[in-house]
This record gives C-alpha cells, structure tokens and sequence, in this order.
C-alpha cells in the first residue's frame, strides 16, 4: 500500500471506532479482516496511525476545527509527525486510494501550527490531549505542569524489557546470583539482541529500552531465543522499579495478593534469588492462569500459585504472617495511556468509582496478611490522587497501626541511581510517582506501608 492509502485506511479504522464506540483493537482486527491483500507492515503503520491520533486526539481536532477522524489524522500527521503543507498535500492528492485533497480550511490550520507541536491557546485539557473530565483530577496532582505531563503521555512508549537474573544461575548452575554471573548474563542477551538495539534503561539495573519508531511493528520478542529460555520479560521500566522499590528479599514470606499474569510475580521471584516463599494469587482465576507458564519459563522455584476457590480463603493459613504483601491494584491505568491512548477517551468517571472500592477491598485484606514489623508495598499504575494517596490516607484511617514509609527511605534499594530518582519522582507523605515526563516510564504510584511491631 501506497504511504496515501495507509492514511486512507487510518482514517476508515477511526472512523468506525467512533461511529460503533468500540476499541480499537477490535476496528483494527475486522479491517485487516475484510482487506486481506494488506502485508504486516501495512497493518503495522496503519495501527501505528490510528494510536498516534489517539494519543494526540484532542489537540489535534482542535487544530483542524473539527473533529471527524479526518482532522484528527491530519492534526496528528502536523503536531506529531512534523509533516508541513507540501509534505501533507502530496500525502492528501485524491489519487484513488488516496484521501481527498486538502479544502482551503484546512491548508490554513495545518500552515498555523509550528513546528514541535504547539497549538496556541487551547485550553489544559485540550493541549495535553486528555479527557476534560480530569483536568480537575490531574491538576490536583500535578497543577501548571499537567499540560507537560499531558503532552509526555500523548507519546508514543518504547518497548522495555526486563533481564531475568534468575536465569544466571540456570545458565550457571550456581545457586547464587553472583554479581559477576549477573552481569555476564547482561551483556550476553545485550549481544543477542543487538539487532533491536537496545539501551540499558535509566534506573532498574535489569532493565533494557528498545525504541519503536512511528511506522514500526513492535518486534517479535516472545520469538527471541533469550525470551524462549527465560532470559528476558517484556515489562516497562516503571513495573520494574515498582517491584524492586518493594524490596522482597532472599528469605521472605512474600504474598502478590493481585498477581495476574505475574509480571510482578516474576520480578519479586527474582529480587528474592528463588530463596524463601511468595503466594501468587488473584480475585480472577483467568488472569492468573498463564502465571505457570511463565514462572516456568522463566527458571522460579518459590512461587506458590494460589488459584481463588469460590467461599474459600486461599490465604486463610497466610494470615498475620507475611513479611510482605505486594498489591499491585486494580486501577484505571491512567499512567499507562502511552500505551492505551483508547482507554484515555474511553474511561468514564463509574469506572473510577468501581477501581476505587476494590482498592479498598484489597488493601483490607492485604492488612490482615501482615506480620507486626511486616510491610505493604502499595501500587497503581493511576496519576490519579483519589486511587493514590487519598486511598493510602483513608486506609491508614482504617488501620492505625501501619505507618508509611517516607520514599526518601523506600528509593535506597536503587543504590547510586537513589538520588537522581528522588529528584525525578513527585513525592507525598504517602509514596512517591513515576511519570514519562518525570521518569521515562509509564506513570506509577508506589506506597510503602510498614506494620508496627
Ligand atoms: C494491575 S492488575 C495486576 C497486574 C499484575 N500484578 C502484573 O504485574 O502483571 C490488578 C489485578 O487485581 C486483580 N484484583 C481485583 N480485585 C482483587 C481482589 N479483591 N483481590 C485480589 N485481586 C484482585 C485483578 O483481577 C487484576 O488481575
């Protein structure tokens, strides 16, 4: 396909999400469906055309002055791709799987933006490309700068992956995780993977950044030998520190009361070097059950999986004795629109209100795990203060015999990079946030929570 009738196809896939409510991922799917004739790498840039305009959504209707999904396209190919009028008028020639050539309207709005992306006037919402609905929200958080964090989330994320220093030892035979061991295993997969070129990632030890440019399909990871033994998990860099800020240690009795699939799971085994126990478990039994797979995969010993069992607590044994209870919680992923911008636009305030109960259900339990001078590692990945620290707030209410750890104290397990962190997140009594404009990663919200003896 022509770089015109990609456009074109864009167009038709935003078209249809708006017309029929539905995600993207579904529009996506029934239009390769119905043009079979399109390769990969059609169906790669036309998804990578149809999330950039949502990420950019706002902003660009607003440039345009309309907001078909034609302006929206045509903002977003100015505000975020750079392309200025010649480039726009040849991508717009009315050839015949070409859009229609531009009106004068619209030469005049693409010709008034400058180049980088600003659009004047608009207001907060508009220019950080998020719903008006939760400007109140995100201004709470985070005042003026909530149109730079806005504009940060409306990038597109890269692709980070985790090392699986659990792997060292099972390439080693070693049971412990030698620095030296660590370290090899670093540069061996940085060696195998070296045609994606990636980066080691600012703050977690273990972490590995590939870059995905606008056009580009997101490489097939999962097919990379060091995936297929084990070495490597796809998992941002905010998830990554989120599970070393909880600091689970060789040793422990450790309880990931909302596991899912494990990503976290899996980080927490390895900061324990398979040495203690950790209790996997979840309300929702399905999204626990590709959890054995991966641990397998990826060489962990300690992990119990507790699947939910309907009128049982699958906990019950667990109760009062845990080091640490991580609650990874239920929440309306706010921080994570880089890589959902759908679910930006799609989110209502019902679902905020639903997160918000199960929050609380979670922590509660969560409360009764804990031993006396034991921990709860508290973590969302919402920008959202009501999900964030109003929630700690009242839970503290509810149980005064937990106090928050300061997150001057909880970022020390990142070592040298401590400080520089520090400086970077946003702080509260509570906990401490990630953002992409703060921190590069999705947007997490980390709170300590320590049991007094
Ligand atoms: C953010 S996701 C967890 C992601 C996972 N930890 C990971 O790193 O891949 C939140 C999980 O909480 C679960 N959940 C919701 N309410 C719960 C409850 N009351 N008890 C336990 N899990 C719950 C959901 O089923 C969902 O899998």
């Amino acid at each position: 396909m022509t770089p015109s009738a990609r456009i074109a196809a864009a167009i038709a896939v935003l078209a249809d999400i708006e017309a029929r409510r539905r995600p993207a991922a579904d529009a996506l799917k029934d239009w390769g469906l119905s043009h079979r004739f399109a390769g990969s790498g059609d169906r790669a840039a036309i998804a990578g055309l149809v999330y950039d305009a949502l990420r950019r959504k706002a902003s660009a209707a607003h440039l345009l002055g309309a907001t078909t999904s034609r302006a929206v396209v045509l903002g977003m190919l100015r505000l975020d791709r750079g392309l200025d009028l010649a480039a726009l008028e040849k991508l717009f020639d009315g050839g015949r799987f070409a859009p229609d050539p531009l009106t004068a309207d619209e030469r005049a709005a693409v010709s008034a933006a400058t180049d980088g992306g600003a659009i004047g006037d608009a207001p907060a919402h508009v220019a950080g490309d998020y719903p008006e609905w939760l400007d109140l929200p995100l201004a709470r958080v985070f005042g003026d700068d909530r149109v730079t964090e806005g504009r940060a989330l409306a990038h597109r994320a890269p692709l980070d992956l985790r090392i699986n220093t659990l792997a060292a030892s099972k390439e080693t035979g070693r049971d412990a995780n030698a620095p030296r061991d660590k370290d090899a295993l670093r540069d061996k997969v940085l060696a195998e993977l070296s045609h994606l070129k990636p980066q080691p990632t600012r703050w977690s030890p273990v972490g590995l950044r590939v870059a995905i440019g606008a056009d580009a399909k997101s490489p097939p990871v999962h097919a990379e030998p060091a995936f297929i033994k084990g070495q490597i998990e796809v998992q941002d860099e905010g998830s990554q520190v989120a599970a070393l800020l909880a600091a689970a240690r060789p040793g422990e009795q450790v309880i990931d009361l909302c596991a899912g699939g494990g990503g976290k799971t899996l980080a927490l085994a390895a900061s324990m070097e398979n040495k203690g126990q950790l209790y996997a478990t979840d309300l929702d039994k399905r999204r626990l059950a590709p959890i054995h797979a991966r641990l397998e995969r990826a060489g962990v010993r300690d992990v119990q999986v507790r699947t939910p069992r309907p009128d049982i607590d699958v906990l019950d044994d667990l109760s009062g004795r845990a080091d640490l209870v991580v609650v990874d919680a239920p929440c309306t992923g706010t921080g994570t629109w880089r890589r959902n911008p759908d679910a930006k636009w799609r989110m209502r305030p019902g679902s905020l209100s639903e997160r918000l109960a199960q929050q609380k259900t979670v922590l509660d339990r969560a409360a009764g795990l804990v031993r006396p001078g034991g921990r709860i590692v508290y973590v969302t990945c919402s920008l959202l203060a009501d999900e964030n620290t109003d929630q700690i707030q009242a839970f503290l209410g509810r149980h005064p015999g937990f106090v928050p750890v300061p997150p001057e104290k909880t970022v020390s397990v990142l070592g040298d990079k401590a400080p520089a962190f520090l400086d970077s997140v946003l702080t509260f009594p509570e906990g401490l946030l990630m953002t992409p404009r703060r921190t590069g990663t999705d947007g997490f919200f980390v709170a300590v929570l320590r049991r007094e003896g």
